[in-house]
């Protein structure tokens, strides 16, 4: 595991390790949601909250039919070394539901996520654990559970979750933040790798909130955006892609491949030449079995685990730049602690002094991040957990956990 040896290269031993591998809490529920036919459907649903030395953990809810404890687990631990890298003041925490809301009416996801805070509602909080939007959750969702958990407690609480509409407390910038924190880690590696981004290729798998605006990013910056896909399949054009048209087409969960005829498989987009590849949909996407096979110089990493450790291995050694996840989409939890701050003040701030924080924070990451790469000759992921997992580490220590 890579929080192993972060911390061992910490000089932490196996007793901080034993604490860190693992959440501290993990909450399992089954709740019931009246579907629109008039049956009830009982609904499974995870919190995992990793470590709170540090302050509050904080971290997305995903709804995906493919939700497991596992999953929820791992992603919490990420989110903590996501926080630790750019300095926010929470451990790591995230929650999930196995379903699929494109099979639900919009009332459906009203009362499902409605249920879904009513069965978690004792164990999170604006000083104890804030959610945010992840996989097919967004604005509006987040809308409905700050809304039943504000009727619950008695009291109005935006500081409860993040990625709200701006009328009901929401930042400027929430929305794009996640992409466009991916846009300037692609902009720092490619200029740590002489790479101009003008023309230069790029392949964007996923298209929702993460992929979607990166691709008009990368657009926008005058790269030739030659490859997207969703869960259904993947366009390719070499010329490249009319971002600005598909973006107008794609639907609420980032599907838009389905209205085209010519589509290649996600496995073959993956595999295209191009100069920077961006996986930005689901875990496990780079393995083992295709890593040799990727053909780019950078991949960043906009999804939570689309590279598994041997393939990371396999990208280095073939001298590939990988920016992995917990720097390359830090972007999203940095803006939503932006927006619990601004709930916390109730003082709101300009899309202008978003962007400027946003900046300065993501910069400061990616350097601490490359020159510890650079100076002790590992991965970007390893010493992205090195940086990561050190306050937190710190912090069990001066509380005497460890
Ligand atoms: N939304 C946010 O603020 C943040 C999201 N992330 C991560 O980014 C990734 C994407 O999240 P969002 O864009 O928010 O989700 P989303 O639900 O808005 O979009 C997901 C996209 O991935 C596609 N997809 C789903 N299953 C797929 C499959 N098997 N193969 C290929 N494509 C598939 C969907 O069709 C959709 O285009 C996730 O790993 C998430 O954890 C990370 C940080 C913040
Ligand atoms: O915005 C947040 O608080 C967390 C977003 C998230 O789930 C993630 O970064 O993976």
């Amino acid at each position: 595991m890579v929080i192993k040896d972060a911390l061992s290269k910490l000089g932490y031993g196996n007793d901080m390790y034993e604490l860190l591998k693992e959440p501290m809490r993990v909450l399992t529920v089954r709740f019931p949601v009246r579907m629109d036919d008039g049956q009830v459907k009982v609904f499974t649903g995870y919190r995992a909250q990793h470590n709170d030395s540090v302050g509050p953990t904080k971290g997305g809810i995903r709804f995906h039919p493919d939700v497991t404890e596992d999953e929820v687990k791992a992603l919490s631990v990420w989110m903590s070394v996501k926080c630790g890298i750019a300095n926010l003041p929470y451990g790591g925490g995230k929650g999930g539901v196995i379903c699929d809301p494109r099979e639900m009416s919009f009332r459906e996801q009203e009362r499902l996520a409605r249920g879904y805070v009513r069965a978690i509602s004792q164990i999170v909080g604006p000083s104890k654990d804030i959610p945010a939007p992840d996989v097919m959750t967004n604005s509006q969702v987040m809308a409905w559970m700050m809304d039943e958990y504000s009727r619950i407690k008695e009291f109005d609480s935006p500081g409860f979750i993040t990625g709200k509409p701006i009328v009901l407390g929401g930042s400027q910038g929430r929305d794009t933040s996640t992409a466009r924190g991916v846009a300037i880690c692609i902009r720092e590696a490619a200029r740590v790798r002489g790479l101009v981004l003008k023309d230069a290729r790029v392949i964007v798998q996923g298209f929702g909130n993460a992929g979607s605006y990166l691709a008009k990013f990368m657009h926008d910056e005058g790269a030739k955006v030659i490859g997207i896909s969703d869960a259904y399949g993947a366009l390719y054009d070499e010329r490249g892609l009319d971002i600005p048209s598909l973006l107008e087409r794609r639907d609420s969960f980032g599907t838009v491949t389905k209205l085209f005829k010519n589509t290649i498989s996600n496995k073959e987009l993956l595999e295209q030449p191009c100069d920077i590849l961006v996986p930005a949909a689901i875990e496990n996407q780079i393995t083992q079995e295709n890593a040799d096979k990727i053909q780019a110089q950078i991949v960043v990493e906009a999804a939570n685990g689309p590279t598994t450790n041997e393939a990371t291995r396999i990208l280095t050694e073939r001298g590939i730049l990988l920016v992995p996840d917990v720097l390359g989409n830090s972007g999203g939890v940095i803006v939503s602690y932006f927006e619990w701050v601004q709930n916390n003040q109730g003082y709101y701030w300009t899309e202008e002094d978003v962007m400027t924080r946003l900046e300065e924070v993501m910069m400061r990451s990616f350097e601490t991040v490359y020159a510890t790469a650079t100076a002790r000759k590992i991965d970007m992921r390893l010493a992205a957990y090195m940086v990561g997992v050190r306050r937190m580490a710190e912090a069990v220590e001066l509380r005497g956990w460890v």
